[in-house]
């Protein structure tokens, strides 16, 4: 994993204004970002997400998911808190890119899943992978994190690679009639941690 840092610059939001790092992925070409706002303190727990990049929910307003709802909600979160980070991950499609995704959105039309359809696709569930994120935060300075993520494989994976999660801040946002079943499946067949009352009809 070689991952270098490139530049730096403000984005102004509308809920207030990050920074934001470049990186290049060397091994496999992918740019990630990381925003960060006010400022990291080292060895102090930072409230951040770490984001898997879904163009259809976080720039098409797609319904079929909650990404979009996620992304808007922790950057909202984070400004009010004052300071924190959200790394963007460039990893579409839980890994495995827009157009399998596109794809396996074809297969769910028809009555797939969505882990059904990865698997009639000739993937696993979820390809992402995280080594990128140990030196995506060592160049932000942050060692522990209050995580905003519904996902325990990400608190897994940031564990696996030395980062300290003090804290699994839940991020139940964006449930529609659209992304019901995706979000039961999340629950049922991939880990996530979601609670019940996400999946009445009261609380949207
Ligand atoms: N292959 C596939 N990928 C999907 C589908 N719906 C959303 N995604 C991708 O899933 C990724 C987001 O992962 P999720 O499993 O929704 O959530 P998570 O990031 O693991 O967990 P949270 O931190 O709780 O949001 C993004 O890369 C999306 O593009 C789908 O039906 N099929
Ligand atoms: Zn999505």
């Amino acid at each position: 994993m070689s991952i270098n840092y490139i530049a730096s610059s403000k984005l102004p939001t509308p809920w207030g204004v990050f920074s934001m790092h470049g990186f290049e992925d060397v091994q496999t070409g992918k740019e990630h970002v990381a925003l960060t706002f006010g400022t990291l303190i080292a060895d102090s727990p930072m409230l951040g997400r770490i984001h898997s990049e879904c163009l259809t929910g976080d720039a098409l307003f797609s319904l079929r998911c909650d990404c979009g709802f996620q992304l808007q909600t922790a950057m909202q979160h984070i400004a009010e808190h004052g300071q924190g980070f959200i790394l963007y991950l460039r990893q579409e499609g839980r890994g495995i890119g827009l157009l399998n995704k596109i794809r396996a959105y074809e297969l769910q039309d028809r009555g797939a899943n969505t882990v059904e359809a990865n698997e009639q696709l000739g993937f696993a569930a979820d390809m992402r992978k995280y080594d990128m994120i140990a030196p995506m935060l060592e160049k932000i300075g942050v060692t522990q994190v209050r995580l905003m993520t519904n996902n325990p494989r990400k608190v897994k994976a940031m564990q696996e690679f030395g980062i300290e999660v003090v804290e699994r801040v839940p991020l139940q946002v964006g449930k529609n009639r659209y992304n019901e079943a995706y979000l039961k499946t999340k629950s049922t067949e991939l880990g996530h941690m979601m609670s019940e009352h996400h999946f009445s009809d009261d609380d949207q």
